[in-house]
């Protein structure tokens, strides 16, 4: 069969009748999918047949699915997305307890990392938690990144998150003015599909122009603080990163919100908790005023830190709060 080569341009040499490529869906507008291929190339697709009919029946394609595009022969000859690849993980707002349906933000995330600041503004420990709860809850490993480092004596700095190296989480120390643990943090993103979240302020887009100077951020778009009670419609975008790896352009996970947990799988989101919860006398224990609770013995013994356990209780009466209304 011959094409006229022209309708190819952007695509590349004519692709033969059964081509196909795989790759990574990095944004989306009105149905047109752009997919970054395994090769490094770009192209634009839109879903067809049954994929279409099962995307509308509630199977939605989301910014960071694996797909499988085929070349279709139809004049004037276009891609389409022939097959999703499962997902290994996801981001999603979830309806409030009762509505159905949930708006996957992004598929396949490997990590999140969680940003504050050790100084302007000042780190609220609290609302970490806060953050990490949702990443967990979305079945994602965090990653804490405690930046102006500069600003403050190390030694504060550190103390100020021991708790959450205690609880198990990498965190990382780093300034764009000294570049303290810019190389280390680098190396962490390589290969690796991340979001970033964090307050307003903090250093999230100064952070990513110094890892990956051209990376060229929508800033707004990835402040919490920003969006926040702004829902806004803006997908989320993946970008490239040199060397391998995607950096997530995404709504933050504060607009992903606690929408949707159940106040019974919180414990589950403290990873420090975890390997007590079988340890409680009662098998329904919510670790509050239950005699023979193994999260409480923990804290009196000082291997689950205060803090964290009230971070613990105040987010499980929200997120009850939530269910009684
Ligand atoms: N001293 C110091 N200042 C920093 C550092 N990183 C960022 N800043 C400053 O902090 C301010 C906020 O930085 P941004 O990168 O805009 O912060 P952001 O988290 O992207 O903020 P939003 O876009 O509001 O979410 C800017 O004035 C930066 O110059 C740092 O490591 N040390
Ligand atoms: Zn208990």
């Amino acid at each position: 069969m011959t094409r006229d080569a022209s309708t190819f341009v952007q695509l590349g040499p004519t692709p033969p009748e059964s081509h196909t490529v795989d790759g990574v869906v990095i944004q989306g507008t009105g149905g047109i999918w752009d997919i970054r291929t395994d090769r490094g190339a770009t192209l634009s697709a839109s879903m067809r047949g049954r994929l279409k009919h099962e995307a509308l029946a509630g199977l939605k394609l989301a910014v960071g699915d694996r797909v499988t595009c085929a070349w279709d022969n139809r004049d004037p000859g276009s891609w389409t997305i022939a097959a999703i690849q499962e997902r290994r993980s996801k981001l999603a707002r979830r309806a409030p307890s009762g509505a159905r349906g949930e708006r996957v933000v992004v598929a396949n995330l490997d990590q999140v990392l969680v940003v504050f600041a050790a100084a302007r503004p000042e780190p609220h420990p609290r609302m970490l938690d806060r953050f990490l709860v949702i990443a967990e809850a979305n079945g994602l490993a965090a990653r804490i990144v405690v930046n102006k480092c500069d600003l403050v004596p190390p030694a504060s700095a550190r103390a100020l998150f021991a708790e959450h190296v205690a609880a198990g989480y990498p965190v990382h120390y780093t300034s764009v003015i000294t570049g303290e643990g810019l190389d280390e943090l680098r190396a962490e993103l390589q290969d690796r599909c991340s979001a970033l979240s964090g307050p307003s302020g903090v250093g999230k887009s100064s952070l990513m122009n110094h890892l990956f100077p051209g990376l060229n951020l929508r800033t707004a778009a990835i402040s919490d603080s920003v969006n926040k009670g702004r829902h806004t419609t803006v997908g989320a975008v993946l970008h490239p990163l040199p060397g391998g790896g995607y950096l997530a352009d995404t709504p933050g996970l504060r607009e992903v919100g606690l929408w949707g947990i159940d106040p019974g799988d919180i414990a589950h989101c403290f990873p420090e908790f975890v390997p007590l919860l079988g340890n409680c006398r009662f098998q329904d224990c919510i670790h509050t005023v239950e005699p023979g609770c193994a999260i409480r013995e923990a804290l009196e013994a000082g291997t689950v830190t205060r803090g964290r356990y009230e971070s613990y209780v105040k987010l499980r009466e929200e997120l009850a709060g939530f269910q009684e209304n």
